[in-house]
């Protein structure tokens, strides 16, 4: 994929397999072309272009997902955004059931149906008793698990996460990223930017590292996460131990 704003490359050549039932983690430094990368992926990128190099291509079980209608798009896949917010004076449950729009009749109301899947998503997302209060009354860690919970009640194949660890306490934190391993587990392909490079080696399968807009490296937890790799790119020294139950990474940082 190539993406350019303005004269500049935001993404050069960048290729992403993301494996399906797996928890995709992408990484890399301030501005290295992840946020860009998700929205361009979901068909929400405003800003730029492809470049003539080449036309992003967004392949989902065969579907080529640019092409696709946006509403037939919304039933593929959800984007949860960074700090994404709203001036608009909505409950918090129905703004989750905007999640349930792509699955209905245009002219059709909530049906039972849609009320009952966005109560399971507001429990799932652990926001069960916000249901009631006015969204733009939110704390940042509360709006982040209404995101969530919206994406959830859109019940997507394809599940994009701009730091979707955001504002969240640590509780909250492991909350969210074993509800990410459930839909996994349950089919769903999970793709996740992500900062912390420690929750990542907890909770991922497999890891896309990019630099500067281009991809430098991709490949399971203990591919990725290794100093020859890291310290490159983040310009500090990384210190790579175990975790004594699971045995995953658990790095450790200091300034280059
Ligand atoms: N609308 C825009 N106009 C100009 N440059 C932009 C625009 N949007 C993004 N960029 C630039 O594109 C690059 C990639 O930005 P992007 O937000 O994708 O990075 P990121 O990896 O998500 O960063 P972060 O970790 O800080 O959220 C950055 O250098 C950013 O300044």
């Amino acid at each position: 994929m190539f993406w350019e704003i303005g004269s500049r490359a935001i993404l050069d050549d960048v290729g992403v397999l993301a494996p399906a039932g797996a928890v995709t983690g992408l990484l890399g430094p301030n501005g290295s072309g992840k946020s860009t990368l998700l929205r361009v992926l979901a068909g929400v990128q405003q800003a730029g272009r492809a470049s003539s190099s080449g036309t992003p291509t967004t392949t989902f079980d065969g579907a080529d997902l640019a092409a696709l209608p946006r509403r037939e798009r919304a039933r593929v896949l959800a984007l949860v955004e960074q700090d994404a917010t709203t001036d608009l004076p909505l409950s918090v449950l129905d703004a989750v059931l905007l999640g349930r729009i792509p699955h209905r009749s245009l002219l059709a109301g909530d049906s039972d149906a849609d009320r009952a899947a966005a109560h399971a998503a507001l429990d799932a997302a652990g926001a069960k008793e916000l249901a009631d209060r006015e969204v733009g009354t939110l704390s940042g860690g509360e709006r982040q698990r209404v995101h969530m919970a919206r994406a959830l009640a859109q019940q997507p194949r394809l599940l994009l996460l701009d730091e979707p660890t955001n504002h969240l306490d640590i509780a909250a934190q492991l909350h969210a990223m074993r509800v990410l391993r459930d839909l996994a587990a349950d089919g769903v392909t999970v793709v996740a930017a992500l900062h912390d490079l420690n929750l990542a080696a907890s909770t991922c399968d497999h890891l896309v590292l990019l630099d500067h807009g281009r991809v430098v490296a991709a490949g399971t937890v203990g591919e990725v996460l290794v100093p020859d790799v890291l310290e490159p790119v983040y310009g500090v020294r990384v210190d790579v131990l175990r975790h004594p139950r699971t045995g995953r990474p658990v790095l450790s940082f200091e300034r280059g």
